[in-house]
């Protein structure tokens, strides 16, 4: 090699030498025993250990924080199988616990990283090294964990009766449909019940709207006091709200209707300092081999409310006791 080509090898090696400290990338490297023989200027910016500081110590031994034995077997199959492996951080949200500085993340309290297990072969191809690069995914990941939490919010504001909380219609009808065809082919009990407030028209004329809007929200806050894990509630339509019951047949839903019913008769709603009367007529329908379609699951439970207002209102009617 002449004077010139030795100057430019040199040259060629400094320049590596800086980036690779300079990088804004974590770059470790280690041997078979996990000692540290690398460790360049990002590493020791965020640890807040130099190199001379770190050098040929285990990386175990100076970071008992990380995940070590989970590490370990990822680093072998990268020395066994001479292939890359990859850690994103939704694995694990970070490797090393370095703090996050970033302006525009900066309530994430630490770094998300993604890293890189990399084999490095000396001379003679055998993998006597690795490499681990380290980057910083912070502002990535929290505008991904922004965006999913913004989705779920707007799933959720999409599926959610405004006044009541309870599921929307849509949202509720598709509730009865996914059961429906649940306990048919689990040959399952369940029952819908049908709850409607009596004369919801003249609290609305007696005391306005907003009364009647007080009237369905302290019905809705009744009901779902009753609710077990499994039940699908949610606002049928403007007066009415149903309820799925599943694992639940008629002679249950009947206790736990009239339970229901029996409460809101004796809740006092009180509405700028009047005391209003809120009572409500309800129908059930346990799922049976008739029942051919969810609408005609519905239009049961539907045809017993009609029965109990008829009736006189504030009570119960189970569709089978019907005829
Ligand atoms: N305040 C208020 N009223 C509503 C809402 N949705 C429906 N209503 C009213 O509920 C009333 C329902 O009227 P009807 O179906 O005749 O029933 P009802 O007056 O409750 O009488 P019965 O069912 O016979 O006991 C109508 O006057 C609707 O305007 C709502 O979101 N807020």
């Amino acid at each position: 090699m002449g004077k010139v080509d030795e100057l430019n090898a040199m040259n060629e090696l400094h320049w590596l030498i800086d980036m690779v400290q300079t990088i804004e990338v974590g770059l470790v490297v280690l041997d078979r025993k996990f000692n540290i023989q690398l460790w360049n200027g990002f590493m020791e910016n965020h640890s807040g250990v130099s190199p001379n500081d770190i050098k040929g110590d285990n990386l175990f031994s100076r970071f008992p924080d990380l995940p070590e034995q989970w590490l370990k077997q990822k680093m072998e199959s990268v020395f066994l199988l001479k292939n890359q492996a990859f850690i994103s951080w939704e694995q694990r949200p970070y490797v090393f616990k370095f703090r996050n500085y970033r302006p525009i993340t900066g309530r994430a309290e630490f770094m998300y990283q993604n890293i890189t297990l990399l084999p490095l072969s000396s001379l003679t191809g055998q993998i006597t090294h690795l490499s681990m690069i380290v980057y910083d995914v912070t502002d990535a990941a929290i505008n991904k964990m922004q965006l999913e939490s913004a989705t779920e919010k707007l799933q959720l504001h999409n599926q959610t009766d405004a006044l009541t909380l309870l599921l929307n219609r849509r949202y509720w009808l598709q509730g009865i449909v996914d059961e429906f065809e649940r306990c048919k082919s689990q040959h399952q009990p369940a029952s819908v019940l049908f709850l409607e407030i009596d004369q919801l028209q003249q609290i609305n004329q007696g005391y306005g709207r907003i009364a009647g809007d007080r009237a369905i929200q302290h019905v809705a806050h009744i009901v779902k006091k009753h609710l077990r894990p499994n039940d699908i509630c949610g606002r049928y339509k403007g007066e009415t709200l149903g309820l799925i019951m599943p694992q639940t047949d008629a002679a249950d839903a009947a206790n736990r209707a009239e339970m229901i019913r029996a409460d809101i008769e004796a809740a006092e709603l009180t509405y700028k300092s009047s005391m209003i009367k809120v009572t409500t007529s309800l129908g059930i329908c346990e799922l049976n081999e008739a029942i051919k379609t969810p609408d005609t699951w519905l239009d049961n439970a539907s045809t017993a409310v009609t029965q109990a207002i008829a009736s006189g209102r504030n009570q119960l009617t189970v569709f089978s006791n019907l005829g």
